[in-house]
């Protein structure tokens, strides 16, 4: 039987084409010669916005939604103003396809740069909210830009959203060799949604008997991110919160060029988006020095999420020989890893 992947491919801005172009150079190299790869680019981003004043049209949302998944590099520049293309393109994205569920997977890979080097194996994964928290854009500004501004931006968290993404959470570890799932929020403060997810946690962890529970505070948790990362193995959290800690763990594991991510809808219903959890880098765009890894390991998610698995366990493991022998003292370009990658996917 013939397979075929329909991907969309979104580059986006800064350093986002640079990276997306590794990841589909390691997918060309990984996949087997009888599954059909197509590929579709969409020009969406700051290049596009300056042109037509557009993010993202109904006609390309339709569009993207008939594809089987969607790699992106990344959204955002300088020239535009901030959150346009945030907002109005990237978080658009998640919520059109009902992106609940934000994976973030973090390792400790060997020889990479980080204050934890020696230390125990690090393997814990964050499963993100996606779609609510105060990322709705619930706010606005009153006597906006006098000295008596005041403005708001309103966390939403629903029974229906909490409890769909804390049960995923719960299924995750369930199938993890530690079961264990740590709650990250601030229910000290925040109360009334504090509450709701803890309560919606504690309800839910009933049914998972074997699945060990922890409750952090989001201000400690960023404590043990660093002092104690081994004592994760899932962890369950809001969207602004899951957004900050997950960089906090690409820094203390090896650095944002690893990091990957996965924007599910694990019904199926619409098209899953993967992306590197890191931005344009608007510092670094244009100059070859993106490590595009964290793209090439974000095509790894989306290979399992399309039934690749064993294609998906090749390029995690080709990142991870990659980087035992990678020479810290002369850096190779974004080029030149993604060609070594997929040699040795290939091989
Ligand atoms: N998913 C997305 O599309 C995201 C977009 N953004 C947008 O990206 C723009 C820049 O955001 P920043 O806050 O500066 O975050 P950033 O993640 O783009 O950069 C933070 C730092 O990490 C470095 N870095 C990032 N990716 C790297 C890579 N692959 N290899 C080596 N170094 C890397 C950058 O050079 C910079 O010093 C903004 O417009 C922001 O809104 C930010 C985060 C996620
Ligand atoms: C740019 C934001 C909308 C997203 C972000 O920082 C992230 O998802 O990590
Ligand atoms: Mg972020």
């Amino acid at each position: 039987m013939s397979r075929s992947i329909d991907l969309a491919v979104i580059p986006g801005d800064g350093i986002g084409q640079e990276v997306v172009t590794q990841g589909l150079k390691v997918l060309n190299a990984v996949l087997p010669q009888d599954v059909k790869l197509e590929t579709k680019e969409y020009d969406l981003g700051a290049r596009r916005w300056h042109r037509t004043g557009e993010t993202l049209p109904d006609a390309e949302l339709e569009a993207l939604r008939g594809h089987d998944a969607i790699l992106l590099g990344a959204i955002g520049d300088p020239s535009v103003p901030s959150g346009v293309l945030e907002r109005g393109l990237l978080l658009k994205l998640r919520f059109a396809f009902d992106h609940f569920i934000n994976l973030r997977p973090s390792k400790l890979f060997p020889n990479t740069a980080t204050p934890l080097a020696g230390r125990p194996e690090i393997d814990f994964v964050v499963v993100r909210e996606g779609t609510e928290g105060p990322y709705t854009g619930n706010g606005g500004s009153l006597r906006t830009g006098t000295e008596h501004e005041v403005a708001t931006e309103v966390s939403v968290n629903t029974a229906y959203g909490v409890e769909r993404v804390v049960r995923d959470a719960f299924a995750r570890a369930a199938a993890r060799p530690r079961k264990k799932l740590t709650l990250v929020h601030k229910n000290n403060v925040l109360v009334h949604a504090g509450h709701l997810w803890k309560n919606t946690f504690d309800k839910v962890a009933a049914e998972f008997p074997e699945v060990t529970t922890d409750y952090l505070h989001v201000d400690a948790a960023t404590i043990f991110f660093v002092t104690q990362p081994e004592r994760f193995d899932v962890i369950v959290t809001d969207n602004l919160f899951g957004d900050i800690l997950t960089d906090l763990a690409a820094a203390v594991t090896g650095g944002i060029g690893l990091a990957a991510s996965g924007n599910i809808n694990p019904t199926g219903a619409f098209p899953s988006m993967f992306e590197p959890v890191h931005g344009t880098a608007p510092d670094i765009a244009g100059q070859g020095k993106a490590d595009p890894t964290a793209t090439i390991l974000s095509v790894a998610l989306l290979l399992r999420h399309l039934g690749y698995e064993s294609e998906a366990v090749r390029i995690e493991e080709a990142v991870s020989a990659d980087l035992a022998e990678r020479d810290g003292q002369s850096a190779r370009t974004t080029d030149e890893i993604g060609d070594a990658l997929a040699v040795r996917v290939a091989s």
